[in-house]
């Protein structure tokens, strides 16, 4: 990694964006970012291809190495759908809309999903950018909406190890020690740490 130890997150998402400088300020990495709001393509398909072929996206796009990231939101009961799709079921159904999914059904358990990606020249030098994948995964459920609606679906997303509240309830700090995001963000800061 460079000496600045800085890397370039590509995301339209303000609220990711947030919550990442927020959890590598809170550490100890010295690692910092900055960001390049890009509209990218994002294909249908497992959250591992959807992650590598956005990188990749953004890599030809700003011609350098860069970090992106997915989140998906897997529902037990629909076999993880809607999973990386969520953000276009969240627009159609909205918040309500994604707890009747489940109503129903014999569980409202569900996985949030985080994976950054990691883009960097090819040792091989065929041009093709090398991509590196970082997962991180929060066990919750489903529930009706409540706390603030400012961040996707936060409001409808109760953490198992949280004390009963949405992720849209707790503080920042909070869901920032046992989320997705920050699972996934310690693993890819250990990965640049070594580089
Ligand atoms: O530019 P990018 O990074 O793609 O930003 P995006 O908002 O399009 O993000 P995704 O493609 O990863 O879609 C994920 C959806 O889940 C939402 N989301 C992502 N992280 C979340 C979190 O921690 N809590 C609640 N909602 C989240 C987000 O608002 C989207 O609706
Ligand atoms: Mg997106």
């Amino acid at each position: 990694m460079s000496a600045s130890k800085s890397f370039v997150f590509v995301t339209g998402n303000a609220n990711k964006l947030k919550e990442v400088q927020a959890i590598l300020a809170a550490g100890t990495s010295g690692i910092s970012v900055t960001n390049q709001a890009v509209d990218l393509p994002e294909i249908q398909g497992t959250t591992q291809q959807v992650a590598i072929a956005k990188c990749k996206a953004a890599a030809k796009e700003l011609g350098t190495a860069v970090v992106t990231e997915d989140t998906a939101l897997c529902f037990e009961a629909l076999n993880d759908l809607p999973g990386p799709y969520i953000k276009d079921f969240l627009g159609k159904l909205g918040h309500e809309g994604l707890q009747k999914l489940v109503q129903g059904f014999e569980t409202d358990r569900a996985y949030a999903l985080c994976t950054f990606a990691y883009s960097s020249p090819n040792p091989s030098g065929s041009g093709e950018p090398e991509v590196k994948l970082f997962e991180g995964k929060t066990y919750g459920r489903i529930v009706a909406p409540r706390g603030p609606r400012n961040f996707g679906w936060d409001c409808c997303f109760e953490p198992e190890e949280g004390n009963g509240q949405t992720y849209a309830e707790m503080r920042g700090e909070e869901k920032n020690k046992i989320s997705h995001r920050y699972r996934a963000l310690e693993q890819l800061k250990d990965y640049l740490a070594s580089q």
